[in-house]
């Protein structure tokens, strides 16, 4: 199989979706790897490693897109991606659909078979590729939040863990899952007075174990979060609803409620949001200004750490690329978890948490793998 690794072409992302290593891999597994040249720069990745790997290296996303059977990408098809992404295709990538009705529709419409790394799903309920991305944002979070609470950074002038005698920074995390808890790891590491609240209270037991007064755990509910969101310096939000619209847990009548200069930081901006103020910003321009309060909404924060985050994406990704590469259909239908990646396939939408969002029709996913022809 053709395998071509393209360019990403958002705003400020330097990962690329397969390293040197994992190119040399497939390919002596039998498999053709076209590279668009300048594809792994930013991640430290150069021509030259993917060339000595065996792959070829090709001027123009064109190239990649017309030849690959599969399209491997750290993230969602933009701009021209979505005219050159084809039935009989395989995208995968992450695609987070369902913050985004006009590209939900035209992946579903292009007739390709689109794989999101987000929901690939073990039988525990883990997401193992989009657990690595997430241990990153998480622990970027708090380091984000450091450097915008100070002064010369547009920030009220506040030092995370305090100083004997002047109090550290409020930290509230909602969502104590890969993000959260990784987040809280780091904000406790910096002294921060941290509370982290999930509907899950054996996530907030685990943490109990780990941490035990140095953080506090509060089950999460629209009361609970209100009286802590009232006292918080910084709100970090981390909810999932994985394949779903994040559910929005600062709504609109408790933003008046929080204290004027607070921090939002929201991390699950890439399936919506969970502030009802968030919109999504970018690297180069990552915060705005509502009311005085500042919210930091980044969609691909690991993008800011192109070199650990390229090299610990395919760490987990390639075991699923080596499967897709000997037929997507066929290995779709051997792994359970891989075909929850399954977003859309010949035009049907198989993803419930897109259909429910947008109110787009929702096929079965078992007649839908069954109908694939490799
Ligand atoms: N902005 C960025 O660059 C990145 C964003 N993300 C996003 O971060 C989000 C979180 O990802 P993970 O931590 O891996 O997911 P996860 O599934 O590990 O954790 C989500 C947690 O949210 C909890 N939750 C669900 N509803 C809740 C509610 N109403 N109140 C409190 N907690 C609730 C769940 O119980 C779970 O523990 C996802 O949207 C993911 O796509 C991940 C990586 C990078
Ligand atoms: C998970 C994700 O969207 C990212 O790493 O950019």
């Amino acid at each position: 199989m053709i395998i071509g690794i393209p360019v990403e072409i958002k705003d400020d992302e330097s990962r690329v979706g397969l390293t040197p290593a994992g190119a040399a891999e497939l390919i002596a597994a039998g498999h053709s790897i076209v590279v668009q040249t300048g594809a792994g720069a930013g991640a430290l990745c150069t021509d030259e490693d993917y060339a000595a790997a065996g792959a070829e290296i090709v001027d123009g996303a064109e190239a990649v897109w017309e030849r690959a059977d599969l399209v491997v990408k750290v993230k969602e098809p933009i701009g021209r991606e979505l005219d050159l992404l084809r039935e009989g295709q395989t995208l995968f990538t992450y695609l987070h659909l369902a913050a985004d009705e006009e590209l939900s529709r035209r992946v579903v419409d292009s007739g390709a078979t689109a794989i999101a790394y987000e929901t690939v799903q073990l039988e525990d309920g883990s997401l193992p590729l989009l657990m690595p991305m997430s241990e990153i944002a998480g622990r970027l979070a708090p380091q984000e939040a450091a450097h915008l609470l100070m002064k010369p950074f547009g920030g009220p002038g506040r030092l995370m863990g305090g100083v004997p005698g002047v109090p550290p920074v409020r930290t509230l995390i909602l969502g104590a899952g890969t993000v959260g808890s990784h987040a809280a790891k780091v904000a406790v590491g910096m002294g921060a007075d941290v509370t982290i609240m999930d509907i899950n209270t054996q996530k907030l037991r685990e943490l109990d174990r780990e941490y035990g007064t140095r953080i506090r755990t509060h089950t999460s509910s629209p009361a609970h979060i209100l009286e802590e969101a009232r006292a918080a310096d910084v709100i970090i939000g981390t909810v999932l609803i994985p394949g779903g619209r994040t559910p929005q847990l600062i709504t609109a009548e408790m933003v008046p409620e929080l204290k004027q200069n607070v921090l939002l930081i929201d991390v699950a901006i890439d399936q919506g949001g969970c502030f009802v103020g968030s919109r999504p910003t970018s690297h180069h321009d990552p915060i705005f200004h509502e009311d005085g309060r500042t919210y930091y909404c980044v969609g691909n924060m690991p993008g800011a750490v192109p070199v650990s985050a390229t090299t610990a994406l395919t760490d987990q990704t390639l075991p699923y690329i080596k499967m897709l590469a000997e037929g997507p259909f066929e290995a779709m239908r051997a792994r359970r978890d891989l075909a929850l990646g399954l977003q859309a396939a010949g035009g049907r939408l198989v993803e419930p948490g897109v259909a429910e969002a947008f109110g787009l029709p929702l096929e079965d996913l078992d007649e839908v793998l069954a109908a694939g022809r490799d």
